[in-house]
């Protein structure tokens, strides 16, 4: 088994109540979580986000990026909805970890855009994997989602394990002067797909 469920509570936030599930990942040894909110297991694909972890957006406020707004977004949009989940991985830096991530920030400062960074640092693009997914989405019984993301990689990466995904929905929030650049390259580069 990949994932182990170790425990479950309730999670008031200002948008509601959701309740958060703890897992270990008996591979990497990372701390995920699910935020959930209404019956997964009813009928109907359910609306879902997976989120890497960001911690300079997320908790830090860095407007270097759109992590902390899609998170928002997404909790916001469940919320609203009254059914959903957020699988919160624990895959800083697309998969290289905070310190290196300061590292290709530091780079970044230098003149190199998000992917050269990585590849300065000799890291792929992206590292991120999602295998993890699959069962943390067992546990809730659902095999069928629409997917809060602009990012086609990772709805590959979710059908190839074998999970629907009944639909892509845009998350498209936290532009700002700083990122303008940052999210230009997600698009040119990285495939992202983004209107503005
Ligand atoms: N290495 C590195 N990681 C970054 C950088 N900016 C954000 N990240 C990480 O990227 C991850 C989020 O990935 P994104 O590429 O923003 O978006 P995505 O998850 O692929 O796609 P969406 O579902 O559309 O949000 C988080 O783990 C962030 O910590 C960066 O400049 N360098
Ligand atoms: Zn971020």
């Amino acid at each position: 088994m990949r994932v182990k469920f170790v425990a479950q509570a309730t999670l008031p936030t200002e948008w509601g109540e959701f309740t958060i599930h703890g897992f270990e990942d008996l591979v990497t040894g990372k701390e995920h979580v699910v935020l959930a909110m209404g019956d997964l297991s009813a009928a109907g694909p359910v609306l879902c986000r997976v989120h890497s972890e960001c911690l300079t957006g997320d908790a830090l406020f860095s407007l270097r990026c759109d992590c902390g707004p899609q998170l928002q977004y997404a909790m916001q949009a469940i919320a609203k909805a009254g059914r959903g989940m957020i699988l919160y991985l624990r895959q800083e830096g697309r998969g290289i970890g905070l310190l290196n991530k300061i590292k290709a920030y530091s780079l970044q400062d230098l003149g190199a855009d998000t992917v050269e960074a990585n590849e300065q640092l000799g890291f792929a693009a992206d590292g991120r994997e999602y295998e993890v997914c699959q069962p943390m989405l067992a546990h809730f019984g659902v095999s069928d989602v629409r997917l809060l993301t602009n990012n086609p990689d990772k709805v590959e990466a979710l059908e190839v394990l074998g999970i629907t995904v009944s639909e892509r929905v845009p998350i498209e929030t936290g532009l700002n002067s700083h990122n303008e650049s940052y999210l230009a390259v997600k698009v040119s580069k990285m495939g992202h797909l983004l209107k503005r």
